[in-house]
């Protein structure tokens, strides 16, 4: 609680202020049944000349006066504890979501989105009604628990203990299903859910290759194990765990009659003022009616407060988990030249190294292309410049200065990064380039995409650059995120362009259009591009090859091919994979009709 509350920063207050007033207001709602004890007294008193009770609408006024001031009084403690309990939720949801930003990329590997979502919105949500409504009630409660007991006392305190055998039972029912068992339901049941909204949120991702291969909700295994792992778990904890409990507590409460008749019968033959004595008997039968509301805001304060201590937990794991270390002396760098220096990298968990002594250089101004078989190592050693990962030996350096030296802040300011999928948001076409440099003015962004040759892009979309994209907008290519991705980091202006597989998705008139805007960004930066297609590394002015984490060799396209090695074997493969699809377009064109083959205009392209 202590930890949850210091996420209200200066709204805490407002959490003792909504529990004080909340007490206040349950001390209010005890007048009513006062004036009604009056009242009964005054009646009794007279009997049967009621119109000697001169009292009476006093009271009954009082009683209206106290209930309403009552429910004034709860309302204001309900406005105090909401405007904490939002706060909280702000400021926990702020707080985990600026941590994420310092968390390594690796740390995404091994959260789902859906797991963290539930963290980050869920969690919140959940001490949300912990804070706003079952705090201030349990203060209530408790103010409630402790006046019912010098009321149960105040009269007839034989009544009053026939009364309190069920609130005992009640309170002995609630620990039972707080005890430690109950807890450890709680936890399971909070893993349960977690897991459902991680393996649904893959599910929906899923859903085009589970209709493309025609599958059902039952082939996709992890979200229906976990559908079914949820019921079971809500059904055995509602049935066979709080089932008991519960039903006694509610028939001890709602049958408080069955104790407080009998104590009457017994005790009323004995009673000197029998008046008075039924006084009192009325009283505490009207009284009892309040006491399973008081029990049931208990029960539910329990609840609120389980489900609360769950996603304190979750929410402190993620705080917890360390984030980049981040120099208490950043040094600034000089130039834009990267260095790897006998770099190795292994992931966490992984048995082997993903590089394993890679040294290689890239000199400012220059490109630099890394090659290789799947698998050997290129995007690790990308992702090593920015730092999504940190070396575990070695120094990657930039300018002379090793990147774990350098403020974060600074190394994103000289490093634009274009990764093999982009990620579009849903905005305008405007604010998603604007993304590298908030700051950019419109005629700004126009020329980055002019750049990123996206004028066919822009020209096509009805309302220009700003034009919506994604759900319920309008939707790109591959090849066309692919360039406004290239129009990001040409707005960023870094001196220094990482391009992971920047031509993935293209198609060869993308293709072309990529390689110009490449050009363009390439222009007096410093590059590091990883591609497949070896025909665009061909100018690189070093080729670094990686082989099983290993540089195999290093040098120019023509020095490479020169000695024979891996590349040359790689570059042989790729013609002959060239002058393959040459002579099946060569075939399928000459085969064709004259018209048909007009008509297939993009094969014989
Ligand atoms: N997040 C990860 N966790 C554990 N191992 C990983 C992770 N990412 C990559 N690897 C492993 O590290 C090695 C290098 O992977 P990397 O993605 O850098 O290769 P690559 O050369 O870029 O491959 P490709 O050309 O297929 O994209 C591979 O063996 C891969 O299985």
């Amino acid at each position: 609680m202590a930890r949850l509350l210091d996420f209200a920063g200066k709204r805490k207050a407002f959490t003792y202020l909504g529990c004080a007033l909340s007490g206040i207001s349950q001390l209010l709602s005890f007048g009513p049944f006062v004036c009604i004890w009056f009242v009964a007294r005054d009646l009794i008193e007279v009997a049967p000349n009621w119109q000697n009770a001169t009292n009476i609408a006093t009271y009954g006024w009082a009683a209206v006066a106290l209930a309403a001031a009552s429910i004034i009084v709860y309302f204001c403690a309900l406005m105090c504890t909401h405007l904490a309990a939002f706060r909280t939720a702000t400021n926990m949801r702020k707080a985990t979501t600026e941590h994420l930003m310092r968390l390594p990329l690796g740390f995404f590997d091994t959260h789902a989105t859906g797991e963290l979502r539930r963290i980050i919105d869920g969690c919140a949500a959940q001490t949300e009604t912990l804070l706003a409504h079952m705090l201030p009630d349990c203060a209530g409660s408790v103010v409630m628990v402790v006046g019912m007991l010098v009321m149960l006392f105040a009269f007839d305190w034989r009544l009053g203990v026939s009364c309190l055998v069920a609130v005992v039972i009640s309170i002995a029912c609630l620990m039972s299903m707080m005890s430690g068992k109950g807890m450890e339901f709680m936890k399971q049941y909070m893993g349960a859910l977690t897991s459902m909204n991680k393996t649904g949120t893959e599910y929906v991702r899923g859903i085009p290759v589970v209709k493309v291969f025609q599958q059902t909700v039952y082939s996709f295994k992890a979200f229906h194990d976990s559908i079914t792992e949820y019921a079971a778990m809500a059904q055995n904890y509602a049935v066979n765990f709080c089932r008991p409990p519960q039903v006694t507590q509610l028939t001890v409460l709602n049958g408080l009659v069955i104790f407080l008749v009998p104590t009457a019968i017994l005790l009323a033959p004995g009673e000197g003022d029998f008046a008075r004595f039924l006084t009192n008997f009325a009283f505490y039968a009207i009284f009892s009616a309040i006491i399973p509301t008081a029990m049931t805001k208990l029960m539910f304060m329990s609840e609120a407060a389980q489900m609360a201590g769950d996603a304190m937990s979750e929410v402190g794991k993620l705080l917890d988990t360390p984030a980049l270390p981040v120099p208490a002396t950043p040094r600034r760098t000089n130039g834009t030249d990267i260095a790897f220096d006998n770099v190795s990298f292994t992931y966490e968990g992984a048995a082997a190294p993903a590089l394993d002594g890679v040294t290689f250089a890239a000199p400012a101004a220059s490109t630099v292309a890394l090659v290789g078989p799947s698998g050997s190592g290129k995007s690790t050693a990308a992702s090593l410049v920015p730092r999504f990962w940190d070396v575990s030996a070695g120094s990657v350096r930039i300018g002379g200065t090793d990147v774990r030296d350098m403020d974060p802040a600074d190394l994103m300011g000289q490093v634009a990064f274009v990764f093999q999928t982009n990620q579009l948001f849903a905005q305008s076409l405007a604010d998603n380039v604007r993304a590298a440099r908030p700051d950019a003015t419109d005629d700004e962004v126009l020329a980055a995409l002019s750049a990123a040759q996206c004028d066919d892009i822009v020209a096509k979309l009805p309302q220009g650059i700003n034009t919506q994209l994604g759900t319920g907008g309008a939707y790109l290519s591959g090849g066309e995120v692919q360039r406004v991705a290239l129009a990001r980091a040409i707005l960023k202006d870094a001196p220094i362009v990482v391009l992971d597989e920047a031509t993935a998705f293209a198609d060869p008139e993308n293709e072309a259009l990529i390689q110009r805007a490449l050009a363009h960004l390439a222009a007096g930066r410093t590059v590091l591009m990883i591609a497949h297609r070896l025909s665009t590394v061909v100018g690189a002015d070093n080729i670094v090859v990686l082989d099983g984490g290993h540089v195999a060799e290093q040098g120019t396209h023509a020095q490479l091919v020169a000695a024979g090695g891996l590349y040359a074997r790689m570059w042989g493969d790729y013609e002959q994979a060239v002058s393959w699809k040459i002579a099946s377009d060569a075939t399928k064109t000459g085969s064709a009709a004259p018209g048909a083959a007009a008509a297939k205009g993009g094969d014989a392209r």
